[in-house]
């Protein structure tokens, strides 16, 4: 039984969306890494569709995790500041190449005071999602300690990392330099956003699902090289030899 909701027609991923400034990119290709789309045609992604991968959102107080998270998900803006207590999370589905895909987003509270419940809930990320407010110069100076506390909890080669500032809509352009360079020494992804107006926010969860998906198929692929290499023994009853090694088919349109 499927106890999923049916991916929603606006969350189908057919090709890989861009990022927003190159110099700051996890990737600047223009497609889908030729395996994934080659494992996708063929459905050859093995788990990766039933999985479901953890997305963490931190950063200071009030930058607008919450707000960011509402506004991709149920597309609504609430201009009164609610703390967030602890955690929340939110379930969204997509379909990326014809696979479906979910994300779960943890919305962790920024205040100290709830921050070592909200910690415990970091472990297991694939992506990590640290968000500043544009205008606001010390919320940039703590990403990299919010940053150090979920890597604590996560695997730093593995995990895929995005800097986000927020609230695009109120003047932010002198901040935008600094930001760039932070991204660059955390190895993040850099967005700027507004959760007010939705700028760049379905642009930016799109490219989060697209490239958690990517790694995901990638390792995927990885873990079924490894095994193939073990498991390549066949009984051919019209060969002398009982146990044969089969040939290495290689896949059609894989480079
Ligand atoms: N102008 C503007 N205000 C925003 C934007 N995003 C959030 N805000 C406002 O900023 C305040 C804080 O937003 P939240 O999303 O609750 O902040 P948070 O990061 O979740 O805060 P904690 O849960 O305490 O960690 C609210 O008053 C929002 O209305 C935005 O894009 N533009
Ligand atoms: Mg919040």
């Amino acid at each position: 039984m499927n106890i999923l909701a049916p991916v929603r027609r606006d969350r189908v991923l057919a090709e890989l969306p861009q990022c927003l400034r190159k110099e700051a990119a996890l990737h600047g290709h223009k497609d889908f890494h030729p395996r994934v789309t080659c494992a996708c045609q063929e459905h050859r992604t093995g788990t990766v569709g039933f999985k479901i991968s953890k997305v963490i959102v931190v950063g200071d107080l009030s930058v607008g995790k919450t707000c960011l998270i509402n506004r991709f998900c149920k597309d609504t803006f609430d201009k009164n500041y609610k703390a967030t207590i602890g955690v929340d999370f939110e379930m969204e589905r997509f379909e990326v190449l014809g696979i479906p895909f979910s994300l779960q987003l943890w919305d962790t509270a920024g205040q100290e005071r709830f921050k070592c419940i909200a910690s415990t809930y970091y472990r297991g990320a694939q992506a990590i999602i640290i968000v500043f407010n544009l205008n606001d110069v010390a919320s940039l100076e703590h990403t990299k300690q919010w940053l150090a506390d979920a890597l604590k909890e996560n695997d730093p080669s593995s995990v895929l990392l995005f800097l986000v500032g927020s609230k695009k809509d109120l003047s932010y352009a002198l901040m935008e330099k600094d930001a760039l360079q932070v991204a660059q020494e955390m190895k993040a992804e850099y967005w700027a956003v507004s959760s007010l107006t939705g700028e760049n926010v379905r642009e930016f969860f799109f490219r989060v699902a697209a490239l958690t998906f990517e790694a995901n198929v990638l390792a995927e692929l990885e873990k079924s090289g490894a095994r193939r290499i073990g498991d390549v023994v066949r009984i051919n009853s019209d060969d002398s030899n009982l146990y044969l090694t089969a040939s290495k088919k290689k896949p059609t349109c894989c480079p």
